[in-house]
């Protein structure tokens, strides 16, 4: 989408359907063709709702927390997308990015890479590396809102996507992410005297962060304690 003048745009097309709660589904923008996507999807995001849903409550035991923390703290009706990447071939790799660096704003991303084309990179100590391709093996990424809710415990790492001359490249990353107008902040327990809190507690995160990622700034700085 484009927002103002000076942006820069990624080399993808994204196609992005809420599919949690499922009253909110526009099953309108769901496409028909090829046949069985709709019935697909709504298979892949009810087993990926739970395997999101798994990990919030292993994420909360790992840190002695009560099971539900985080999942109350999102909500019950916390919305799920699924983002359809679509990154064609660039005859220019080195001045164009599939997705510009950022950190995933919601809870948790699990992401569904292309079998056989390499693009996503993550940032450790200051370098880029690859995400290594394991076919249908599932990658998950924690988000900004995990590390606000942990307190700074559980990070939300930057990556990117490169694009490449010769293959096309898809992916499906599948976002859950707090009720929009619900306040989040460190679950109860994770801030102390050693650990002060280090972010204030926000409301729709998610339209502070949009922002931030196209004006090229740090949503996480906005909101720093
Ligand atoms: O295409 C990928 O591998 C990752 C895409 C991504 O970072 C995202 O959708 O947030
Ligand atoms: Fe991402």
């Amino acid at each position: 989408m484009i927002v103002s003048e000076n942006q820069v745009l990624d080399w993808s097309d994204r196609l992005s359907l809420w599919v949690f709660p499922q009253d909110a589904r526009n099953l309108h923008f769901w496409p028909q063709n090829p046949t069985g996507f709709r019935e697909m999807l709504n298979e892949y995001a009810e087993k990926v709702k739970f395997v999101e849903q798994t990990l919030y409550k292993a994420i909360a035991k790992s840190l002695n927390l009560e099971e539900n923390s985080f999942l109350n703290m999102i909500g019950e009706r916390a919305p799920v997308r699924a983002r359809f990447n679509f990154y064609p071939r660039c005859s220019r790799p080195d001045l164009v990015l599939g997705v510009k660096p950022h950190t995933d704003r919601g809870g948790i991303t699990i992401l569904l890479q292309d079998k056989e084309v390499e693009g996503l990179q993550v940032r450790v100590d200051g370098k880029w590396f690859k995400v290594p391709i394991i076919p249908d093996a599932l990658v998950i990424n924690l988000g900004d809102q995990m590390k606000i809710m942990s307190n700074g415990i559980f990070k939300s790492p930057l990556h990117r996507v490169v694009t490449n001359t010769e293959k096309l490249r898809i992916s499906v990353a599948v976002v859950s992410e707090a009720v929009v107008d619900k306040e989040i902040g460190a679950v109860e327990g994770l801030v102390n005297e050693e650990r002060p809190r280090l972010y204030n507690n926000v409301k729709n995160f998610g339209a502070v962060a949009y922002e931030s990622y196209q004006n090229e700034q740090i949503a996480m700085d906005a909101i720093k304690a």
